[in-house]
């Protein structure tokens, strides 16, 4: 494609994303569909150049006012994934200028805003809690995540697999926590590759590994994964069950169950049965009461621990919708928390970096259901030979409590995770 028409591509590009109406990866994944011709490196040139946008709003919505045409020219100009010659190829004079001169503006010129192009709202709750730190989370939530990919134990072993990808040249190593888990070197396509479409491994981020290994669900057990959506941590759970046992996958999001479905024939598992509940308190989970050994919530949340992954969520939220949700995380915690019987366990995990939706909640149930023993983190990963595990948790009489993940500490999303045993 001509560099013209692939900057003007990116400019729709991003004016359709900064409406904010739908999720940043729905608006690029419906524009491809439109745009059939699209080829792999103009997908990616237009993906990562709205995903920059998106990232670095802040400092971009300041440089713009400088520049003349449409703001989301100049937005995409200032995104632009591309060698600097062709996308220079693509601009009149007068824009050229203006970016040499974007270019040379120094960060410790700029406001701190416009450093970690981060809203207000979510800025000091990291503050509080990360002290000077903050800056390298900042700069760690302003990457695109890294790929990680979860071995499925149930049909492979992780060396095999590696093996598998070294022989198509791409380049595996053990992530350092998971035991299932392949850090992948770049974003080479794996949906073809023989292995994935065996079922022998899933796209999965080391800390979503991290919290279904908590459960710790055993052959032949009743376990229900709660928050299923797309079946991610299930399949996690299934495997480690070697598909025996029963695992009930509950969601509200029937469409988020049905897409879940291709990725079970792949697996191999028999254990799963996907059902869609109506809300936490319906009856098929009321049914259940009592006779389930492990429960996984996996709750719906702001997602502030992925802004790698979703920068636009940023953008997208605010307090009033952590406050939202926090009501909305502690009673399906309580519901789900129904259906475990007496000795099982209990697993709440986000994919959020704020109190609010994390410590707040599980104290917040410890307080209110003194029949339950908090379990710490810290020991039960040890326990599944998990190295260095005291590293990945907080809070607690000795900092082992909950998990407690970091994109800039752990090189995952931000996670957290609470785990409890009914007396
Ligand atoms: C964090 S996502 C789950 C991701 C999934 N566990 C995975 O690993 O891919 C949260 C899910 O909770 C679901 N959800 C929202 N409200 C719910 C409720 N009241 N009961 C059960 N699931 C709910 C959403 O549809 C969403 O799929």
């Amino acid at each position: 494609m001509h560099p013209k028409a692939l900057l003007d591509a990116c400019s729709e590009l991003v004016r359709l994303t900064l409406k904010f109406d739908h999720p940043a990866d729905a608006i690029v994944s419906r524009f491809f569909r439109e745009n059939r011709g699209l080829g792999p490196r103009e997908r990616a040139t237009l993906a990562e150049t709205v995903y920059t946008v998106l990232r670095k709003k802040l400092l971009f919505d300041h440089l713009a006012p400088s520049g003349s045409g449409p703001k989301e020219r100049r937005l995409a100009i200032l995104g632009f994934y591309g060698p600097g010659d062709f996308l220079r190829s693509a601009l009149t004079e007068q824009e050229i200028n203006w970016l040499d001169q974007c270019e040379k503006v120094k960060p410790e010129d700029l406001m701190e805003r416009h450093r970690h192009n981060l809203p207000e709202w979510l800025v000091q709750p990291l503050k509080d809690q990360l002290g000077d730190e903050f800056w390298a989370l900042a700069q760690s939530m302003n990457l695109g995540a890294g790929l990680d990919l979860r071995v499925n134990t149930f049909k492979a072993k992780r060396a095999d697999v590696q093996k598998d990808l070294a022989k198509s040249g791409i380049k595996a190593v053990p992530t350092p926590y998971s035991p299932w888990g392949l850090r992948i070197a770049g974003k080479p396509a794996l949906n073809k590759h023989e292995a994935f479409v065996r079922g022998d491994f899933e796209v999965q981020d080391e800390g979503s590994q991290l919290l279904a290994m908590l459960l710790d669900a055993k052959r032949g057990e009743m376990v229900v994964d709660f928050c299923a959506g797309a079946g991610g941590k299930t399949l996690a759970i299934g495997a480690a069950m070697r598909s025996t046992g029963r695992l009930y996958a509950f969601d509200t999001s029937a469409g988020r169950l049905d897409s879940f479905k291709p990725r079970m024939a792949r697996s191999g598992l028999s254990n799963v049965h996907p059902a869609a509940i109506a809300h936490e308190r319906d009856d098929r989970v009321k049914r259940l009461s009592g006779k389930i050994d492990r429960v996984l919530v996996d709750a719906p949340c702001t997602g502030m621990g992925t802004l790698r992954r979703n920068p636009d969520l940023k953008w997208r939220q605010d307090m009033k919708a952590v406050e939202e949700m926090a009501v909305i995380q502690a009673s399906i915690l309580q519901s789900a928390s129904r259906m475990v019987k007496s000795g099982g366990r209990l697993v709440y995990a986000t994919c959020s970096v704020l109190p609010q939706e994390n410590e707040a909640i599980a104290e917040a149930f410890s307080a209110a259901n003194p029949d339950w023993t908090p379990l710490p983190a810290a020991e039960i990963l040890t326990g599944l030979k998990v190295e260095n595990a005291q590293s990945l948790c907080s809070g607690g009489e000795n900092g082992g409590q909950f998990l407690r993940l970091w994109p800039h500490k752990h090189q995952t999303d931000g996670f957290f995770a609470a785990i409890w045993e009914k007396k």
